[in-house]
């Protein structure tokens, strides 16, 4: 992706928000690329929030980290996307009162499709693309399809955080470390319906449904926590999760350049080719290994009655939003 010398361009959208001033820091120091490759951070926003962005530059310029090679700011994403290697696109319309999904989906669709649009156009040739802002998996949808020139595995959607949010609660009832714990998969949309699946899950090697042995906890405590974990933050903190989000962007990022650890398996939401009797074209998350730069999905699972069905009404959901979406015009 560069030579020592030729800092890496990394876009981020939204990165006067609240995800952002998470995540622009992370980058500028050198975890997502290595602390070895010079970045240059190329910032959009819209134009009301530039003034605020403008005093999040100053603060990057003050960590004087080694690693940061520059950074540009606009609010015009032809500019901001020319030459950019990676673009992780956190910005988007959130929900506001009285707000229908359809309405959500249509506010998202203008900024999407313009992005897709600007990607296609000026991203340089390596360019992979990271959607974190909501509904995450249908926006890199829209995105996507308004890239023709671009691969469409180079498109993803972030369900890294309902991953490391199923690790952390499995870690605790298991009373093992996360890092005792491999193949953890997320399916579907990053979405209350979202089927986070422990019966692949693997602990020090056992199948991790069988160390816990608790039909109860999985089904009752386990996945709606997991999938109302959002919903939670926003209730007790005030405002959605962003230190976490930030975090998730950059492991699922960092591990799509650099590659997943052999033996081990990630959850990224990516364009369906049909695997698991998910529709072709829709974007959902399945276990993926990397490697170079690519993804694959993991294949040979069995999947059991009672995981079929999690992932079928998750898969419904994206289906419903893609036809939301087509009817809109918007891909
Ligand atoms: N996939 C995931 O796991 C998660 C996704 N999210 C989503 O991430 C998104 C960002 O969250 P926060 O940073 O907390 O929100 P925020 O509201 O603090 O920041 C969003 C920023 O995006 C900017 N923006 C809006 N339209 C834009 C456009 N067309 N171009 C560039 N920038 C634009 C806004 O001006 C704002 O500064 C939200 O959609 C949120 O729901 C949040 C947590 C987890
Ligand atoms: O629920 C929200 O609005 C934010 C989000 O996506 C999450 O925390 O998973």
């Amino acid at each position: 992706m560069s030579t020592v010398n030729t800092p890496v361009k990394v876009a981020v959208t939204g990165a006067a928000g609240q995800i952002g001033y998470s995540l622009l820091f992370r980058i500028a120091s050198g975890d997502l690329l290595g602390k070895d490759i010079p970045v240059q951070l190329r910032l959009l926003e819209i134009t009301p929030a530039l003034k605020a962005l403008e005093g999040v530059v100053m603060e990057l310029d003050d960590c004087a980290f080694p690693t940061l090679a520059g950074v540009e700011i606009g609010d015009d994403p032809n500019v901001i996307f020319d030459g950019a290697n990676v673009a992780l696109l956190v910005g988007a319309r959130p929900r506001s009162k009285g707000m229908e999904r359809g309405d959500l989906l249509e506010a998202n669709g203008a900024i999407f499709t313009g992005q897709g649009k600007a990607l296609n156009d000026h991203a340089a040739d390596d360019i992979r693309i990271t959607v974190t802002g909501n509904p995450a998996n249908t926006n890199a949808l829209i995105a996507m399809s308004n890239a023709k020139d671009i691969p469409t595995e180079r498109f993803s959607a972030l369900t890294r955080l309902d991953h490391n949010r199923a690790l952390a609660q499995l870690s605790a009832k298991a009373g093992v470390a996360v890092t005792d714990i491999t193949n953890m998969t997320i399916w579907g949309n990053h979405s209350a319906t979202q089927y986070p699946d422990i019966f692949h899950a693997q602990i020090g090697g056992r199948p991790a449904a069988e160390v816990v042995n608790d039909q109860t906890w999985l089904e009752d405590t386990f996945i709606p926590t997991v999938a109302k974990r959002g919903a939670a933050i926003i209730e007790a903190r005030g405002s959605s999760s962003a230190a976490s989000a930030a975090s998730a962007t950059i492991d699922h990022t960092r591990d799509w350049l650099q590659g997943s650890a052999e033996g081990n398996w990630l959850s990224m939401a990516v364009r369906s080719d049909g695997s698991y009797g998910v529709p072709e074209g829709l974007i959902s998350s399945f276990p993926v290994t990397t490697s170079g730069g690519n993804w694959e999905i993991v294949q040979g699972l069995e999947i059991d009655e009672f995981s079929r069905a999690r992932i079928d009404a998750s898969v419904a959901e994206l289906d419903e939003e893609r036809q939301t979406v087509a009817d809109l015009g918007l891909i």
